[in-house]
């Protein structure tokens, strides 16, 4: 069994990007910029932004935080999204998710410039993405990408299952993994909620993909030897004994289920780290096509 470890990858991949930057800046180019739009003060949402916003200043980005009150208008967010969509020292930019319910999500992503959409959540990217052109992956996707090129993870021809459809993680996972390409080239099974073989499904699968945010769901007797386990779940659950007062587990009971796996991803230390990298990834190539 072998570890996907998106701490170690992750890191490699900021020494790469940093000594990208550097070269930017021997020949006085531009120096990529990122921007993060939070609205509110959700726990998860601050400790993603920080993480982001950290990697940024360790590789030698330049990053922006607008951290916005919880009561800002719908209308007050979009124009923020216009103001960094017209600001050409901006490359790229987020608005992180959950967003307060009175703000409609889908209407800030789409007010969103596809060529800054760092995030690949817009639907310009997304058709990109569907039709193999070039544009924005979306980030957690593209970590996970990531992780099987750097550790020569089979894909063709396998039968891939994924569990979760959401627009960020399952959907675009399911299409990414069936798509002509190497990691792709896989028989793709797209599960969520209504699937009614589940387990009958698991047992067939060469690689699983979990993004459904259920602690422990996937046990050992739902998978076969030698599968490959990515684990996209993140829950956090409250630990008096951490100084946080919470531990993150994933989806996957790691202990029984990595007794079978061929490869396996932990949590924390996995496909979260390759998210972040892969935005800074994104922001670098935003750069570089609006040639600045
Ligand atoms: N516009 C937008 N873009 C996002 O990319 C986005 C978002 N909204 N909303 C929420 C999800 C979630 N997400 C994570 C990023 C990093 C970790 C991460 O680094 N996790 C660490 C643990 C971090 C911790 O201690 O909490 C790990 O798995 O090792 C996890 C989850 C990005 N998201």
């Amino acid at each position: 069994m072998q570890i996907l470890d998106g701490k170690e990858t992750s890191k490699a991949i900021r020494q790469e990007l940093a000594e990208a930057v550097e070269a930017r800046k021997a020949k006085g180019q531009k120096i990529p910029h990122l921007a993060a739009v939070l609205v509110g003060n959700d726990g998860g949402s601050l400790t993603y932004v920080g993480a982001k916003v950290r990697a940024c200043k360790e590789i030698g980005f330049e990053s922006s935080l607008f951290h916005l009150e919880d009561t800002i208008t719908e209308d007050e967010l979009l124009a923020k999204v216009h103001e960094l969509n017209n600001d050409d020292e901006i490359d790229g930019f987020i608005v992180q998710l959950p967003l307060p319910k009175h703000i409609d999500e889908k209407k800030i992503t789409l007010a969103i410039d596809p060529k800054k959409d760092v995030d690949g959540f817009h639907p310009t990217n997304l058709g990109n993405m569907v039709l193999n052109l070039p544009g924005f992956l979306p980030a957690t996707p593209a970590g996970m990408l990531e992780l099987f090129k750097r550790y020569d993870v089979e894909t063709c021809g396998k039968h891939c299952v994924v569990i979760g459809r959401s627009h960020i993680v399952g959907s675009p996972m399911s299409i990414l993994m069936g798509r002509s390409a190497y990691p792709g080239n896989s028989t793709v099974t797209l599960t969520h909620s209504r699937t009614k073989n589940l387990k009958e499904l698991l047992l067939q699968a060469d690689i699983i993909i979990s993004a459904i945010g259920k602690p422990n769901f996937l046990t050992a007797d739902m998978v076969k030897e030698g599968v490959v386990v990515m684990d996209v779940g993140i829950t956090r659950l409250e630990d008096a004994s951490k100084k946080s007062g919470y531990r993150i587990v994933g989806d996957v009971d790691f202990e029984s289920v990595s007794e079978k796996a061929s490869f396996i991803t932990p949590v924390p230390g996995g496909v979260g780290p390759m998210t972040i990298v892969s935005l800074m990834m994104n922001t670098l190539k935003a750069m570089e096509i609006n040639q600045k």
